[in-house]
């Protein structure tokens, strides 16, 4: 596989704190790419590692979800990290679901829990 460029990292808002501390546990590993987030999950992580260069882009229920759709079917995103609360209906869950489509469509290695995301972004897991 080839070595990632851009990892995009959205979490509900139940999930937040724990995106901050996966963010700030893997603060080494995310500095290595390109970091894309929602608006206020990359405001989140910008504070829990002010070191880290994160692309804010709108949130997600104002569009956010379909910008980061729209960047893996351009090739722009390479792996979709999104911890998701099963556990809250959200007025934007087309949205939602159309960006678990998309990287479905374009194959992209894609975490909606924090289990899988851990395996993901383990040293050496998907190349360099
Ligand atoms: O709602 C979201 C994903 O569906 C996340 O958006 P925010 O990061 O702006 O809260």
């Amino acid at each position: 596989m080839t070595a990632l460029k851009c990892i995009a990292l959205i979490a509900h808002d139940q999930k937040k704190d724990d995106m901050a501390e996966f963010a700030r546990r893997h603060e080494a590993e995310l500095s290595r790419r390109r970091i894309v987030a929602t608006g206020t999950t990359g405001g989140r992580i910008k504070e829990a590692c002010p070191s880290l260069d994160v692309t804010r882009l709108k949130s997600g229920p104002l569009g956010g979800d379909q910008q980061i759709g729209a960047m893996i079917a351009t090739g722009e995103v390479d792996m979709l990290i999104f911890f998701v609360d099963p556990l809250t209906s959200m007025p934007h869950d087309v949205d939602v679901k159309a960006l678990m489509r998309l990287a479905t469509v374009y194959d992209i290695p894609m975490a909606l829990n924090r289990a899988t995301a851990e395996i993901l972004l383990t040293p050496g897991a998907l190349g360099a």
